[in-house]
């Protein structure tokens, strides 16, 4: 089923908690809603699910404006972050809750629920805990029973709401790789509510960045982070660096030092923004660049894949982050203390009449 928002708001009361949103998610597309908190994700995710009126706007499933669907024919599945199975069943007969209750002449033998059921259940990898309770289960063994749940009636829709939010580090790594793999097997379209940066770049086709009630981009992950096309996503999606300064003929003029812009500011001048990613910065000892930015090494954490470098800029004493490779930390050195250049692989500038910085 395709989905189609089309110009949604919604208010409570005099707080606009969702502005002209539009957005289609393809048949098939699992996208993700990030943003920081209050930023409208489940509002969106309830109005498209029926639970909430907009104020203004559409929703069209398959081209069919969802107001004149039942709640039946919507055929949507949901998860969210608090398991919400039913304490008094087993494992078995929640994910069975679905088709038990279905009208008798559309519901499944008894002999065609328990195959659904087992099969579900074997997919989550749970079937071994098909007679246990709620209670006896972990948080992330509870979120896949709900996952199973969800799947059990077929949706043609399956909407998660913070589906891991409330489960530790590891547990929801292991279950968004569940999420992924469910995903690629049964296609169904499917939106999930996030406020975990990498949680979302990790499972979702495509991102949606929400910000106050806005959508800031729409873009597969590599789009969103590698090109932000706001400050807001810059800051949102990883850590960034920032040259606060001047824009003149192309350069932008921060501290004591210029940097030759490669993008098109040449028209414009006056205050800007530079947004540097840590890996995007270049640490040398070469002195040969005129564009070059002396600092020195305040810290360096070796833990995990990156190696990460705090840095001091002698100019205006402003401090930088950069991300080196193991290898190209090796082959540096760097002894904390020491003084080193510096050098932006890739800035993208942002003024401020066109984004509030
Ligand atoms: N029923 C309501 N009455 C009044 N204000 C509401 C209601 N529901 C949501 N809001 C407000 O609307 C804004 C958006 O809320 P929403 O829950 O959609 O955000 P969110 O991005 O999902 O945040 P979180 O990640 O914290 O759940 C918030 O400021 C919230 O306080």
């Amino acid at each position: 089923m395709s989905i189609q928002i089309r110009n949604i708001s919604k208010n409570f009361g005099s707080f606009k908690a969702l502005q002209n949103i539009d957005l289609t998610i393809k048949r098939g597309e699992l996208v993700a809603l990030l943003g920081p908190s209050g930023s409208g994700k489940t509002s969106l995710l309830r109005i498209i699910a029926g639970l909430e009126s907009a104020d203004e706007g559409t929703i069209l499933f398959d081209d069919r404006p969802t107001h004149s669907l039942d709640a039946n024919e919507r055929q949507v599945g949901f998860v969210f972050q608090h398991y919400a199975l039913f304490r008094h069943m087993t494992v078995f007969d929640n994910v069975a809750y679905g088709l038990k209750v279905r009208p008798r002449n559309v519901r499944p033998s008894k002999a065609e629920i328990k195959a659904k059921v087992e099969e579900l259940l074997s997919l989550v990898k749970l079937d071994h805990l098909a007679s246990r309770y709620p209670d006896q289960l972990s948080g992330g063994q509870k979120q896949r029973v709900a996952l199973a749940r969800a799947l059990a009636v077929e949706p043609k829709v399956l909407l998660l709401d913070e589906p891991f939010g409330a489960l530790d580090a590891k547990v929801r790594k292991e279950l968004r790789r569940w999420l992924r793999k469910l995903h690629d097997d049964f296609h169904i379209t499917s939106i999930f509510v996030t406020h975990d940066q990498e949680e979302a770049l990790d499972v979702a086709d495509r991102i949606v960045v929400m910000n106050e009630g806005a959508i800031e981009q729409i873009g597969s992950p590599e789009e969103v982070y590698d090109h932000p096309q706001t400050p807001f996503v810059y800051n949102f999606l990883g850590n960034v660096n920032l040259f606060h300064g001047r824009l003149e003929k192309g350069r932008l003029h921060h501290g004591s030092i210029q940097t030759t812009l490669s993008d098109n500011h040449l028209e414009t001048s006056g205050d800007a923004t530079g947004y540097v990613r840590p890996h995007d910065l270049k640490i040398t000892r070469n002195n040969e660049h005129t564009e070059r930015i002396l600092a020195r090494v305040f810290h360096v954490h070796a833990i995990g894949s990156v190696v990460r470098v705090e840095l001091n800029r002698l100019d205006n004493n402003e401090f930088l982050e950069a991300e080196l490779t193991k290898n190209e930390a090796r082959e540096l050195n760097l002894s904390v203390g020491e003084e080193v250049y510096v050098l932006p692989k890739q800035l993208k500038v942002f003024v401020p009449e066109d984004f509030s910085i």
